[in-house]
């Protein structure tokens, strides 16, 4: 029997235990069952308690402080733990029926989307591909704050762009906490950002970055200016911002956990992503039978 689940991923703070909190909610409204991991070994509060929590196997503190860690080791070590004594998961996991949908809130260090592999490690194991055989997708959240900020907006969109490529998983892009930009923000504008287009940087106003083709004496401030302003780095701008477009892969749901209608529309794109109705339905038990081999004796 499958199971069906959604990693919710993103920077730190960009409001993941919040949006799981909004879910929550909508599904105990929706009749929905759901059962909520917590996977940060550093998480405290929460509106719901989970009903897994990775702290009752190893906390961050304890390893920080046993093992001389700092926050970043120590989420490395607690993590590497976890995939050592993945009954932990397997044990909860294993009896939810199908009509589940589990929740994974996982930890904001941007490591673990990038280029450590211990998160593709656990989805192999958790995804259709593993023991748990849960249909998994991912939900990877960005402040819509960043959206005023069209540098930081692409850097958000290309570690997204890169958590999407290393855990191969159906990905759902969310701009979380559009309550705070409404105001700021036109509806046009937005459009600009939740689907994003080549010429998005191209405007004159980008004004910052980091990559130039030639060496830089960062001590003059003029040469610098020089540099941030050139057409080398109006190049690598457009270049970034061509190969997001030329993917076609982000593009972002806007998400207002205060508007039970934006939580439901993001549920409803999460259920499609798991194909979670379609396992709902009554099946014909011909079809049952074909998928459940018969118990052959001896
Ligand atoms: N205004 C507003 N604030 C939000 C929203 N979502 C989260 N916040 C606030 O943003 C802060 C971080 O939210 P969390 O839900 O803890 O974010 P997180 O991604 O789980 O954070 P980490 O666990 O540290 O990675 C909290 O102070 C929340 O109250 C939102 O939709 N609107």
């Amino acid at each position: 029997m499958s199971k069906f689940g959604c990693l919710i991923m993103g920077p730190a703070g960009a409001g993941k235990t919040t949006f799981c909190t909004a879910m929550i909610q909508h599904l105990q409204h929706s009749r929905r069952s759901c059962f909520y991991v917590n996977l940060d070994p550093a998480a405290t509060d929460f509106a719901y308690q989970p009903d897994l929590d990775i702290k009752d196997l190893i906390s961050l503190e304890d390893v920080m402080e046993e093992m001389s860690l700092g926050p970043n080791g120590g989420l490395l070590f607690c993590f590497e733990f976890l995939l050592q004594n993945l009954d932990f998961l397997a044990s909860a996991i294993e009896p939810l029926s199908d009509e589940y949908l589990i929740l994974f809130d996982l930890p904001g260090q941007i490591e673990l989307y990038t280029h450590v592999p211990l998160l593709p490690e656990l989805v192999k194991y958790l995804s259709r591909m593993g023991p748990l055989n849960i249909n998994l997708c991912a939900a990877y959240l960005l402040e819509a704050t960043f959206v005023v900020d069209k540098a930081k907006f692409f850097a958000g969109t290309l570690s997204a762009m890169s958590a999407m490529i290393m855990i191969e998983l159906p990905h759902i892009n969310i701009l979380s906490k559009m309550d705070l930009v409404k105001d700021q923000v036109s509806k046009k504008e937005m459009k600009r950002f939740v689907d994003p287009e080549a010429t998005l940087l191209d405007d004159e106003d980008t004004g910052r970055g980091t990559a130039a083709e030639y060496t830089v004496d960062v001590s003059n401030p003029q040469e610098v200016d020089q540099v941030m302003s050139g057409d080398s780095f109006k190049r690598l701008n457009r270049a970034v911002a061509r190969l997001i477009d030329d993917f076609s892969m982000v593009s972002f749901l806007q998400l207002d956990v205060n508007d039970e209608d934006s939580v439901g529309d993001i549920l409803s794109y999460i259920d499609d992503a798991i194909q979670f109705h379609e396992a709902q339905e009554p099946k014909d038990p011909r079809e049952r039978e074909m998928e459940e081999p018969a118990w052959e004796e001896g």
